[in-house]
């Protein structure tokens, strides 16, 4: 079903993947293993057709090339994307966020098959489908990304860490939800740090290493691999066996299962990274291509200078999203409108730095030649970006006042 081959992706000069080649077959798990920044984000985000890099090579879906095609176009063709961070709308219920993930044209028309579909492997959503989603746990909240995931109607299914910062019991809870999702006949692609627990679902799996798949093995005989062992089970049982250990398997900062782990207690969570909410609004108001996760800050070493920030793909408004309530007796049109506010609401504050205090105001000479220029109509950022224009007008006006003294100043 999905073959990639010989996919490449590097963000300016920096290369982040080469010539990664993997297959996902129907009803088949299988997983990613890798360091951080091995490139197993940047694998996932290249098939979906959301890398903000330059991708080359192919990823065929049932011979169809996805190298090249809009997001909403990929998810046309079967794949739907969990990115890291879930990426849920907190504000809308459990049915509503599913709703929303039924909007690809694929999806229409078996919108209440999978709605059942997605109930039936997670009765707590169906339990709580009138609860808002941002009041439950963090499993609850996973079952919600993968059950909208679903509810594009995939052949095949992207997950990127989803166990992230779960507890040992409710990670439990997720892999057998994703045991059950592939025994329903979708393909599943994950990329994972607990090793252990999805080794243990995985009917397949790839180690990747610097940018490049360096070992491919089944579930079962990657588990018991002294080199896999090593690197990302914790090394207990490496270290008393005496296989060879293949070159370059290095255990990454948070490619070792932490061994607390794998002994019960929950890891530390890393900060989520996860499409803003703007994102997700943008892409369900797009058709609901897979929401772009943002990536963290930078880490401590420099990254080489992004290329040129490529248009992320807006696909043009479907004149459905003005219709009529879907067969669920859902108002899809509400439902993202809602989304959009919540986007609205939440979206500008994460990305912007904290204002400074504001200096004191020198005097202003009287400038009457200049009018105060009428403001853009900026929709619902303005208020955010009428501030931002306002501070720097302000700070170029002082500037302008600065440098106007030093001349009279001069002889
Ligand atoms: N948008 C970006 N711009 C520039 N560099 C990026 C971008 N996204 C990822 N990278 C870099 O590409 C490399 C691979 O990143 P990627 O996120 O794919 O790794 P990963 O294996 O998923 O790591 P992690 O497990 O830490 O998420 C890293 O060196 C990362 O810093």
């Amino acid at each position: 079903m999905l073959e990639v081959k010989g996919l490449s992706a590097a963000y300016g000069q920096h290369p982040a993947l080469n010539k990664a080649s993997v297959r996902v077959g129907k009803g088949e798990i299988v997983v990613i293993l890798g360091a951080n920044g091995a490139g197993k984000s940047t694998l996932l985000k290249a098939i979906s057709g959301i890398c903000e890099g330059k991708v080359t090579g192919s990823a065929r879906m049932n011979g169809h090339e996805l190298v090249g095609m809009k997001p909403d176009r990929i998810v046309e063709e079967g794949i739907a994307l969990v990115p890291e961070g879930r990426g849920i709308f907190g504000d809308l219920t459990v049915e509503e966020n599913l709703t929303l993930g039924a909007y690809s044209e694929r999806a229409k028309d078996a919108e209440r098959t999978n709605l059942d579909r997605v109930y039936t492997l997670f009765p707590k959503l169906l339990e709580r489908r009138k609860q808002v989603a941002r009041t439950m746990s963090g499993g609850e909240q996973q079952m919600v990304a993968i059950g909208r995931a679903m509810m594009s109607n995939p052949a095949i299914l992207t997950l990127d860490e989803p166990s992230l910062g779960l507890s040992p019991l409710l990670s439990k809870e997720l892999f057998q939800s994703l045991r059950a999702v592939r025994d329903t006949g979708i393909g599943i692609l994950l990329v994972e740090q607990n090793a252990k627990a999805s080794l243990a679902i995985a009917d397949r799996g790839y180690l990747l290493e610097n940018t490049e798949i360096i070992h491919e093995d089944t579930g079962a005989n990657l588990a018991k691999d002294p080199a896999v062992q090593k690197a990302y089970l914790g090394g207990a049982a490496a270290k008393s066996a005496r296989g060879p250990t293949r070159p370059g398997l290095e255990p990454g900062p948070r490619s070792a299962e932490a061994p607390d782990q794998v002994g019960g207690v929950a890891p530390a969570p890393r900060p989520a990274k996860g499409p803003s909410p703007s994102d997700i609004a943008a892409q369900a108001m797009s058709g609901l291509a897979p929401a772009r996760p943002a990536k963290p800050a930078p880490p401590p070493t420099p990254r080489p200078a992004p290329p040129p920030a490529p248009p992320v793909a807006r696909p043009a408004p479907r004149p459905a999203l003005a219709a009529t309530p879907t067969p669920t007796g859902i108002d899809t049109a509400s439902i993202v409108a809602k989304a959009a506010s919540q986007s609205s609401r939440k979206g500008a504050p994460p990305a912007l730095p904290p204002r400074p205090a504001p200096m004191p105001e020198p005097p202003k000479p009287a400038r009457a030649s200049q009018p105060a220029r009428p403001m853009p109509d900026l929709g619902h950022h303005s208020d955010r970006l009428r501030d931002m224009l306002e501070e720097i007008e302000t700070a170029a006006q002082r500037a302008r006042d600065r440098s106007r003294t030093r001349t009279r100043g001069k002889p």
